[in-house]
């Protein structure tokens, strides 16, 4: 192990939980090409709320670094539909999971939240310290609870035990990978989906949810990936860590670029009775770029390639 290494071995076994997902396929393939050797299991081979078969797994396999990127995740609509799931999964995976590998010897442990953890009417950019001031956006607050009961859980293995645990908190993501599911998607690839599916059928018009104003940063999940890479080496706090690109801009403004990748020349409308949710959540993300992270992938060029991959690989 070398010293910048000193967190994690060079050559790691790490379990990378939630793998076939958005990040967790990421965070797969960056933690591959650094040499390092990833466990993966399938949810049919192991269903990570089921603690018993995930504590023996973690028993068995004994890797020197979980990160936890398994979770039940969707957009806003899929968020309040169904809080009940958003809560309970959430909840049960990360016991699961944090409790096994401390029961198990794990070292290393991250931890993934989201930013919509911080109240709605936080300060902008909202930094790690605003956690707890105040109350949540209702449309994603089951999500949000879960989440941060995982800080507090992962917060007091390390004051109890001493555990090697961190967590990060990540803004909106999109990239390869990416659900397009229209009811349970996230905004950006539903506004890919969108105006492709418009275009190909010679549509007048495109509805967007909401208003169109609420502000929201996005991160290509490949960033986000080294970001993952340089916590596992080089963070060891107890404070969460946003994990986010600086800028942000209007939904209205995002669904422009997507137009424009998608070459959809109609018209758009905005469907207001469907909710707007947090009004701005930009992240402060002063204490991750002090440990030599920034994010390298423009958010025109992140649209265009996940474009790309979504057109070539998955649209009809
Ligand atoms: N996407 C985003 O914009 C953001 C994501 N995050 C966080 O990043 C993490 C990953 O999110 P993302 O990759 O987008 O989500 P995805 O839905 O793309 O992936 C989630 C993964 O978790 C797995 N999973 C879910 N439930 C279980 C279970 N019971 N047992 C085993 N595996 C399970 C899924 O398995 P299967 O493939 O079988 O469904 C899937 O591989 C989450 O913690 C999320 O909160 C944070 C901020 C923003
Ligand atoms: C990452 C974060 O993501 C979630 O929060 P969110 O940012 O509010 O989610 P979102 O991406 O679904 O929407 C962003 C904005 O976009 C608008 N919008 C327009 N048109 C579509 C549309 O067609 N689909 C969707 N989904 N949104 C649309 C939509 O009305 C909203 O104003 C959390 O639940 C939680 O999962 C979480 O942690």
């Amino acid at each position: 192990m070398s010293e910048a290494n000193a967190l994690l071995p060079d050559r790691a076994r790490i379990f990378v939980a939630g793998h076939r997902g958005l990040v967790g396929s990421a965070v797969t393939r960056r933690l591959t090409a650094d040499g390092h050797e990833v466990i993966t299991r399938g949810r049919g081979e192991l269903d990570l709320r089921d603690a018993a078969r995930t504590e023996a797994f973690l028993r068995e396999q004994r890797p020197d670094a979980v990160v936890l990127a398994a979770a039940k995740v969707g957009g806003i609509m899929a968020n309040s539909t169904y809080p009940v799931q958003f809560l309970e999964d959430n909840l049960r995976i990360q016991l699961s999971v944090i409790a096994g590998a401390h029961a198990a010897g794990v070292g290393r442990l991250l931890f993934l939240g989201s930013s919509c953890i911080y109240p709605k009417h936080a300060p902008q950019p909202i930094s790690e310290d605003a956690l707890l001031t105040g109350p949540l956006e209702p449309t994603n607050e089951a999500y949000a609870l879960a989440k941060i009961a995982g800080i507090v859980q992962v917060q007091s293995y390390r004051r109890q035990y001493g555990a090697s645990f961190v967590s990060a908190m990540p803004t909106n993501l999109y990239g390869p990978g990416d659900n397009f599911d229209l009811e349970t998607s996230h905004v950006l690839p539903a506004l890919i989906r969108r105006f492709h599916e418009a275009r190909r059928d010679g549509a007048p018009e495109v509805v967007l949810w909401g208003s169109g104003s609420p502000r929201r940063e996005f991160l290509h999940v490949d960033d986000l990936a080294a970001a993952c890479a340089v916590l596992l080496r080089a963070y060891d706090g107890e404070e969460p860590v946003n994990i986010g690109c600086g800028d942000d801009l209007t939904i209205r403004e995002l669904a422009e670029t997507v137009r424009e990748v998608t070459g959809y020349e109609g018209a758009v409308a905005w469907d207001t009775s469907k909710p707007d949710g947090t009004p701005r959540k930009l992240l402060d993300i002063s204490r991750l770029s002090s440990l030599g992270w920034k994010p390298q992938i423009p958010l025109r060029d992140g649209i265009a390639a996940t474009y790309r991959w979504w057109r070539d690989d998955c649209a009809v």
